[in-house]
């Protein structure tokens, strides 16, 4: 299979596109040598392919490839220096395309000068080749370190091009393991499962069986193991798969020849040879060592940081009047619980549906926290100087808190200077707060919350909010959940529908969902919630109209949503945005589908850009720069992202989004559909957190008893450790502390409004109920 692979040597005559991001690179190249039959003395060569630059010779390893538009192309899988560099401008150039801090064209060529063509492997070797210039110690030893990655990742591109792995993946690999990636993946790549996101068991098996790499079948089999029990993980949304589904899974993965049945003894003597810290490994459960540990982290914390204070009654109680007075608001029962709970402990959760309150009492405990600790909010020169800190896993969530309350609120990533996003054991800053309060806890995912507990540096008041009827946290895991489930934290759950005006009739029919009936409303019409009945073909003319008219009557397009649970079906969110990107911006011109005026919705996060998965924007225009076409989109009216032409799929179009999108947003108006009956995936807090994404105006739309079904089918179960977990610790340092009565007394909730169903103890993981749940609950769903 390797002779398959053609080769390209030649001197790179120019760059025709570059990509800063990922190092996408389209250059033409005066040919050298060629493995292959061409007749050309020129080739365009594409790839992803760091720290590649004009005038030097490569060898490219990769093969031919035909472009609908453009012709044959060559697509290189790997590239490496062909040639010592014989001419100095190239080097030059070299240096500068690199954009190295404080190396300029002029700077470049004093350093070329001076040492020669090989300068790029003096400065990486001689760590004072770069004395005499200009450049603080700061800057060189960035310098020396981006020089040294370009090398480095150049010999871990060309190590995995050998195993016909992606670039992609090799990516994540030298991020993860820098130039041990190469040992790792000669010596047992199954290693990498589980581990680098984008790798398969069945690319590696491939990969081993091509290049017919002597790996022992118990470190094939760990790395099944691995990647079989990180994908039901991610795809459930469990953070606790069974351990019998594991092995059954495994054991299909590794097909009918492996010759060896994966039991559980055998499963311990693998990781025990092999790979032992990937799992945490029972007889009844796997999860992988990340989750345990989170989930440890959370328990420790959770039982650190809960205690009750001896706060005066009787001062709370006037402070509460004084709200009252303030704002003419006579608060209800509930409220004035959850204020006061917030006050004599140092952990409390709030959870409400929409209009009942939670922001209301947000500003109450603001205002009352300032006037007890004698702040003068006004004065405060930023939200660090007060002690108190809001925060909101997504961006939309945190604006809305901050618009509400008209405090600061910042996003968890960004309270936190989260050095990388996608890892939840990356790096970040420690806060000390003295009080944090955190809104929309559904959306917190196990990992992003142990993140926040273990950067709190002092022991402040937490204050928890959400609804925890809503669809769990896209990431693996149900904190909010888990945290009310265990019972440990006192929490008020607030009921009262405050919203009388527009709005209120979608908060009662919301409840209605949450009873799980909803037959004898669905003939209900009002000003603000309507049923609309649409059977297969009609659905989309019919959601055509109602954009129509709402269009008409003013309702601008960043507030008008439809939301759909399916992206390819018959009326599922591609056809709906065909269709309505039709009706409303009716453009020709087209750049990769969209036209300036466009609703779209950014769907990866780019932290570089401050642009994150499902904000969604208006295209603005498009701009040429340098002879390449860029769109700008504007987000939440006020923040304007560049797209270069090859970004333009971190996009797609948002007139339809699916309901897991569209957690943490709110909209005016919202037109919800949805068919197929027999979906199992539509199910109650689907449908509820749908629903609750209205303002002032809900539609519904499709065929009504699909609704009345999803409403009919509990939530979706996710199975984590963390409420045995949570109150495990707490029995010990009850017993411990020899602290029964006083925890008893004064920990444990005395606010308990919703009585225990059967149905909510049912979700409670114990050894007697595991056996009856699903693990493969969710697996169903389309990812998120
Ligand atoms: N005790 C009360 N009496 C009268 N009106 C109230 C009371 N509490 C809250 N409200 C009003 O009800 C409306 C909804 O309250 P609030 O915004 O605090 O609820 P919420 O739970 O945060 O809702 P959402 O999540 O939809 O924003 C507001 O207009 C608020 O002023």
């Amino acid at each position: 299979m390797e002779e398959k692979q053609k080769s390209v040597t030649g001197k790179v005559k120019k760059i025709i596109f570059r990509n800063l991001k990922d190092q996408f690179f389209i250059i033409s190249v005066n040919i050298a040598e060629i493995s292959f039959d061409f007749g050309q003395e020129e080739i365009v060569i594409t790839g992803t392919m760091p720290g590649l630059a004009e005038g030097l010779t490569y060898k490219f390893i990769g093969s031919l490839t035909k472009h609908p538009k453009y012709g044959q192309q060559f697509k290189a899988q790997s590239y490496e220096i062909a040639a010592e560099p014989d001419d100095p401008s190239a080097v030059v150039k070299f240096l500068v395309s690199r954009e190295l801090p404080g190396i300029g064209e002029k700077t470049a060529q004093k350093i070329v000068d001076k040492l020669g063509v090989n300068a790029v492997d003096e400065i990486i070797n001689n760590p004072d080749s770069l004395n005499g210039f200009r450049i603080n110690p700061e800057r060189k030893k960035e310098i020396r370190e981006k020089l040294t990655e370009d090398v480095e990742l150049n010999k871990v591109l060309l190590a995995f091009s050998r195993f016909h792995i992606s670039q992609a993946a090799a990516i994540d690999a030298y991020n993860l393991y820098g130039l041990e990636a190469i040992n790792i993946l000669n010596d047992n790549p199954y290693y990498f499962l589980g581990r680098v996101p984008r790798l398969s068991f069945n690319q590696i098996d491939q990969s081993c069986k091509l290049i017919d790499l002597d790996v022992s079948e118990s470190e094939r089999i760990t790395g099944a193991l691995k990647w079989v029990a990180s994908e039901m993980i991610n795809r459930s949304g469990s953070t606790l798969i069974e351990t019998e589904r594991v092995l059954r899974n495994t054991n299909w993965v590794l097909g009918e020849n492996s010759g060896a049945t994966v039991n559980e003894e055998f499963v311990e003597k693998c990781l025990n040879e092999n790979d032992e810290d990937f799992f945490s490994f029972d007889k009844d459960f796997v999860t992988t060592q990340d989750y345990s540990n989170y989930e440890n982290e959370i328990a420790n914390s959770i039982n650190q940081l809960n205690h009750p204070f001896e706060e005066n009654d009787e001062i709370l109680n006037s402070e509460i009047t004084e709200f009252e007075k303030k704002t003419d608001l006579q608060l209800e029962h509930y409220q004035k619980k959850a204020i006061t709970s917030a006050f004599k402990n140092n952990l409390s959760i709030i959870t409400g549906g929409p209009g009942t309150g939670k922001t209301t009492i947000v500003r109450a405990i603001i205002e009352i926290f300032a006037d007890l600790h004698h702040l003068n909010l006004q004065e405060q020169e930023s939200e660090e100087d007060s002690g108190i800190l809001l925060t909101a896993p997504t961006g939309k969530a945190a604006k809305s808190l901050s618009d509400k309350t008209k405090f600061p609120a910042a996003t968890i990533h960004r309270l936190l200077k989260v050095r990388d996003v996608e890892d939840r054991n990356s790096e970040t800053d420690l806060i000390s707060p003295d009080l944090l309060i955190i809104d929309e806890m559904s959306l917190v995912d196990t990992g992003l919350f142990a993140q926040l507990l273990r950067s709190i540096k002092t022991k402040p008041t937490v204050i928890m909010l959400g609804d925890v009827d809503q669809l769990p946290s896209v990431g693996p895991g149900q904190v909010f959940k888990d945290l009310i489930d265990s019972d440990v934290i006192p929490t008020t759950t607030l009921q009262r529908n405050f919203r009388q005006d527009l709005g209120g009739n979608i908060i009662n029919f919301a409840n209605l969902i949450n009873s799980g009936e909803i037959y004898d409303s669905m003939e209900d019409n009002y000003d603000d919630l309507k049923m609309i009945s649409a059977k297969g073909e009609e659905i989309v003319p019919a959601l055509e109209k109602i954009v129509k008219a709402e269009i008409a009557a003013g309702t601008p397009i960043t507030e008008l949503q439809i939301l759909a649970p399916m992206y390819k079906n018959k009326g599922g969110i591609f056809e709906i945005n065909d269709s309505i990107h039709q009706l409303v911006n009716p453009q020709k011109f087209k750049i990769n589908g969209f036209a300036v005026g466009d609703k779209v919705i950014q769907l990866e996060n780019v932290p570089e850009k401050d642009v994150y998965n499902g904000e969604i924007g208006i295209v603005q225009r498009v701009e040429q720069l340098h002879g390449r076409r860029i769109t700008k989109v504007l987000f939440d009216q006020e923040h304007e992202i560049s797209y270069e032409p090859d970004e333009l799929n971190q996009l797609t179009l948002a007139y339809a989004i699916s309901i897991h999108k569209a957690q943490g947003s709110e909209f005016k108006t919202v037109i919800v559909t949805m068919s197929g009956r027999f979906d199992t995936m539509l199910r109650r807090n689907l449908l509820y957190t749908a629903v609750t994404r209205a303002r002032d105006h809900l539609y519904l739309v499709g065929d009504l008893t699909t609704f009345i079904r999803a409403a009919g089918l509990p939530s979706t179960i996710r199975l984590t450790g963390l409420v045995n977990k949570l109150q495990r610790r707490l029995d010990a340092k009850v017993e411990a502390e020899e602290f029964v009565k006083h925890v008893e007394t004064k920990v444990l909730p005395k606010v308990k409004e919703k009585p225990e169903t059967a149905e909510k103890k049912a979700y409670v993981l114990t050894t007697e109920n595991y056996q009856l749940i699903d693990p493969m609950i969710g697996m169903e769903q389309i990812k998120p």
